[in-house]
């Protein structure tokens, strides 16, 4: 406890928001650090295990609870209302169980008294506990029949929600971590769990409240007595459940040691072994582990609830035996009214009656909890796109001739929401592409190329609260006005953030021209195109090849001799396709030259598509490129741009967020600056490598 106690002090003065250091409390708590809302942890409410603000936001969320519930009962009315009346028998176990074993007592004290059982009597007593165990039993086997039929409903549906809900984000939005839907399909599910559990909890106690208090050996007294205990200890009760905290730890030598642990992960067994640390890795341990000392790693749940001090426990202890006073002071002055049987079914209500305000309150604290997730399920679909969207029609009218797309960009500033540089992305940047051109974009890494990029195909937006200025213009209007649907359409990029999806190849290719996924023609030459035709050729299952596909399979406990046949049918199953780096460059490349087909694309936006691929594969995905958008606006981004100068219309030479220098090839190699440098580092290396072949 020592440790524990030395490091459970408060701190409200140190938070790492000097903005706001009066509206949370901070604790230390072994290696941890705990920030709380002050007002759930100060005076009254501390000692709140529901606090008048769960209820008032649980009562505000009410028309989405009702909406939630309704949902729930669509998916199917009959078994939803099966699953609450189940429930609710639940709650009615108590009472038989206590009922029909008082009974029993109280039959078998009778006969023992009179010296002759009533066989009678004892036997109807045992029939009717029979018939309460078969009840609990077959309440129970309903429960676990019927649960997981409703489960997967209800987390089917929500998935669908959540899916649509994340699907419509925009990238800015989704890499903001306050959009981060923090509620899955599966809280859905415990949230009606929830819901439901409160209602037989309530429904539970209330029902053993006018029993207990009814019944001659129990009665309103004893029935207040027996609440006083339950009541207390969850009022002293110290937890982090249910309230509202952020923990972390910014103790050095805890942190030191999760990352020398994560180092024995898999993903870094090869930088391991071939950098011969593992030694070093165990050493180091060692050291954070001494410098941590006796401070405890301990999760900081059952940190908060230690006890400090033991007093607490001891007058829990001691309200809790109100009930024994009771029966031993109706012992001593009304004796004639008192047995050991009254006494054990007096035992049996205050247990009973502990439990289940222990389990009511437990339940019922928890509702504020499943209106919260209730909420954030909903919200997701409410989130705002960051990237709005525009009404303007694409292609405008007078422009749907012209084969490519105009851009303008004019004293264009960017910051990337969150950005930890000190410096823009982008500063100040104007020029204008006429449509058809072929541009070039070269520069040194971090110098704002595949920034200009996702501005002019609207991924991202100068936004002023970052510090964002200026305007992208599309055939003449501010990109914002156009409708996103119809801009995307009229755009192809290929760039080395695509991914390969976890569906068919085919589909991976075909996904560039939805509409044509079954069109095996037009998928099998946009392959050859981006030069993955011989690669489909190659593979057992062809186009309908998964590369990794969702695992699935996982064995548990298998001993390698005892279960070789299962572990071997376990590695059949793991096992999942590969390719290399450059052929998955010319998978993407190859849904790029699918969506070409739709006929509707006025840009191409190229960006460094081709590092794993060797230089003849990028030779001559560049060259169908061209020739593919031949007439379109096409933008490259490269650093190997040797063989595309001679087509640039015009080169845009980038340094530091800022144009450095921009016009054609030969201007730009007069020009003898930026460019001339970027340029001669390449022709140099590949002049020497052919002299020292020669
Ligand atoms: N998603 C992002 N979030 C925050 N900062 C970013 C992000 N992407 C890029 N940056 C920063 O913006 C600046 C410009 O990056 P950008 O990717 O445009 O450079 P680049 O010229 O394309 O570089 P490279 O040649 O290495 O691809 C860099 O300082 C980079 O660190």
């Amino acid at each position: 406890m020592g440790a524990i106690a030395e490091t459970l002090k408060q701190d409200p003065k140190s938070s790492p928001d000097d903005a706001e250091p009066d509206s949370y409390t901070s604790l230390h708590l072994g290696v941890w650090r705990v920030l709380l809302p002050k007002d759930t942890t100060s005076g009254f409410r501390r000692w709140n295990m529901f606090p008048m603000e769960k209820w008032n936001s649980v009562v505000k969320a009410y028309p989405l609870v009702l909406r939630f519930l309704r949902e729930i009962y669509e998916l199917d009315p009959m078994l939803v209302i099966f699953v609450v009346l189940l429930k609710l028998c639940e709650g009615m176990e108590s009472v038989l169980t206590l009922w029909v074993s008082g009974k029993l007592l109280q039959i078998i004290e009778i006969g023992l008294k009179e010296g002759r059982p009533d066989v009678n009597a004892i036997s109807q007593a045992l029939i009717a506990r029979l018939l309460c165990v078969t009840f609990t039993a077959t309440t129970k086997w309903a429960r676990e029949f019927i649960y997981p039929i409703v489960e997967s409903r209800v987390t089917l549906h929500y998935e669908d929600h959540l899916l649509r809900a994340n699907l419509r984000l925009d990238i800015p939005t989704s890499s903001d971590s306050a959009n981060k839907t923090q509620a899955s399909e599966y809280d859905a599910w415990y949230a009606f769990e929830g819901l439901v559990e409160a209602a037989q909890q309530i429904f539970g106690l209330f029902s053993q409240l006018v029993f207990i208090s009814q019944q001659r050996s129990g009665g309103a007294l004893f029935t207040v007595l027996a609440l006083i205990k339950p009541v207390f200890v969850l009022a002293i009760q110290k937890t982090l459940w249910m309230k509202p905290h952020i923990a972390y730890s910014e103790n050095a030598s805890y942190l030191r040691l999760r990352n020398l642990q994560t180092m024995a992960a898999t993903s870094y067994r090869g930088d391991v072994i071939s950098g011969n640390i593992a030694g070093w890795i165990t050493a180091e341990y060692q050291h954070a582990r001494d410098a941590l000392g006796s401070l405890s790693s301990r999760d900081v749940w059952a940190l908060y609830g230690t006890e400090q001090q033991p007093g607490r426990k001891i007058a829990a202890g001691w309200i809790g035996e109100l009930p024994t006073l009771y029966w031993a002071l109706n012992a001593m002055f009304r004796p004639d009214k008192f047995s050991m049987t009254s006494i054990a079914i007096l035992q049996q209500y205050s247990a009973s009656l502990n439990y289940s305000l222990q389990s009511l309150f437990w339940d019922v604290s928890k509702v504020g909890k499943c209106v919260t997730d209730i909420r954030i399920l909903y919200e997701a679909e409410n989130v705002r796109n960051k990237i709005a969207d525009g009404e303007v029609v694409y292609p405008r009218s007078g422009y749907e001739d012209k084969k490519g797309m105009e851009i303008e960009l004019r004293n264009v500033s960017f910051s990337y929401p969150g950005e930890k540089s000190k410096e823009s992305a982008l500063r100040d940047v104007s020029f204008r592409i006429p449509a058809g051109s072929l541009v070039v974009i070269v520069g040194a890494n971090g110098s704002g190329k595949s920034s200009l990029i996702k501005l002019i195909t609207r991924i991202y937006e100068p936004d002023p609260e970052t510090g964002g200025a200026g305007q992208v213009l599309v055939d003449g209007l501010p990109i914002g006005s156009y409708r996103l649907s119809d801009l995307r359409q009229a755009q192809a990029t290929l760039t080395q953030e695509h991914k390969l999806y976890p569906l068919s190849l085919g589909e991976n290719i075909g996904l560039g021209y939805a509409e044509r996924l079954r069109d095996e023609e037009m998928i099998k030459q946009a392959a050859k195109d981006g030069g993955a035709g011989a690669l489909l050729e190659k593979l057992t299952d062809g186009m309908g090849t998964v590369l990794q596909p969702v695992p699935t399979a996982y064995g548990y406990q298998l001993d390698d001799e005892k279960h070789k046949g299962l572990k071997g049918v376990l590695s059949k199953l793991e096992k999942t396709a590969e390719v290399s780096g450059g052929e998955k460059q010319r998978l993407v490349a190859a849904r790029t030259f699918m969506r070409f087909r739709t006929g509707k694309i006025k840009l191409l936006c190229v960006d460094e598509p081709s590092s794993a691929l060797d230089p003849t594969g990028e030779f001559e995905l560049f060259e169908r490129l061209r020739e593919t958008g031949a007439g379109k606006t096409m933008i490259f981004v490269t650093h190997r741009f040797g063989h595309l100068t001679k087509y640039a219309d015009v080169i845009i030479c980038m340094k530091e967020g800022r144009i450095a220098e921009s016009g054609t090839h030969k201007d730009l190699m007069a020009l003898n600056g930026e460019y001339a440098g970027l340029y001669n580092v390449q022709a140099q290396a590949f002049s020497e490598a052919s002299r020292e072949t020669r």
